[in-house]
């Protein structure tokens, strides 16, 4: 049987003396889409900055294709083939281009110009603005410039937080269906998500937190026509 793609097994994780994660364990298969929902302050974010290698956990493992890298700093995993997205970040003053070549130079494992066109392949809509100042582009396209830099990277497992924050449904389905296109070329896919909705729609299963272990785990299968279920585990509630 082949390895997961990526594995946290007991992770607890304190920032000070404050403990957000509690012997946290999680799995995902090769070319999954993996959803990790949960009520506010249940430490989704937390769990992924320490898949992302930007947090260190205070004990368990982090595993990538069966590979311990919970050591591993971030950048190191980026060579790896784990890539981050991660608000919607960029350098506004240069133009959507250079801030994708930046972003192959720093975390490159490949050749930075071919994983610049593949991404600028998959947004044709950022191809139309690359000469922009990446400060001029709509809410929308800087999320969308924020997954094209993930991909210059080239990942076999992408890590996304919050894909929906602050936009619009109708960009928001948008990003989704680029995100469903990366999962249907192989890339496994990790999203941590508010949107319950976003969720079920992108994920084959979901993680639900509660006080910063898993509380609950589901296909999205069967979570279909079950609103009561999805509801209750949102707010954290064992169901
Ligand atoms: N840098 C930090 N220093 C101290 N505490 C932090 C830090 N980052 C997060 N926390 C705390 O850790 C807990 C979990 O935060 P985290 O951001 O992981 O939650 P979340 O589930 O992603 O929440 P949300 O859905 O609101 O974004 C919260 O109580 C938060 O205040």
């Amino acid at each position: 049987m082949p390895a997961d793609a990526l594995t946290a097994t007991s992770i607890h994780c304190s920032y000070g003396a404050v403990q957000v994660l509690f012997g946290l364990t999680m799995r995902v298969a090769p070319g999954e889409t993996v959803a990790v929902c949960g009520p506010n302050g249940v430490g989704k974010s937390t769990l992924l900055r320490v898949l992302s290698g930007l947090l260190r956990p205070s004990s368990g493992t982090v595993e990538l294709a069966g590979a311990d890298i919970t050591r591993v700093p971030a950048v190191r995993r980026v060579r790896l083939g784990l890539s981050t997205v991660v608000g919607q970040a960029a350098f506004g003053s240069l133009s959507v281009l250079d801030n994708l070549r930046i972003h192959g130079y720093a975390g490159s494992r490949t050749d930075t110009r071919h994983g610049v066109d593949a991404a600028l392949a998959v947004f044709p809509r950022l191809a139309q603005r690359a000469h922009q100042p990446a400060s001029t582009l709509s809410g929308g396209e800087r999320q969308m410039l924020v997954l094209a830099k993930a991909l210059v990277q080239r990942p076999t497992v992408l890590l996304i937080d919050e894909l929906s924050l602050g936009l619009a449904p109708i960009v928001v389905g948008g990003l989704m269906e680029m995100v469903r296109r990366l999962n249907a070329t192989g890339m496994t896919v990790v999203v941590v998500e508010q949107s319950v909705n976003v969720a079920l729609a992108l994920a084959d299963r979901l993680y639900f937190l509660e006080k910063g272990t898993v509380a609950a785990e589901h296909t999205a299968a069967e979570l279909a026509g079950r609103p009561e279920l999805v509801r209750s585990l949102m707010l954290g509630g064992q169901a």
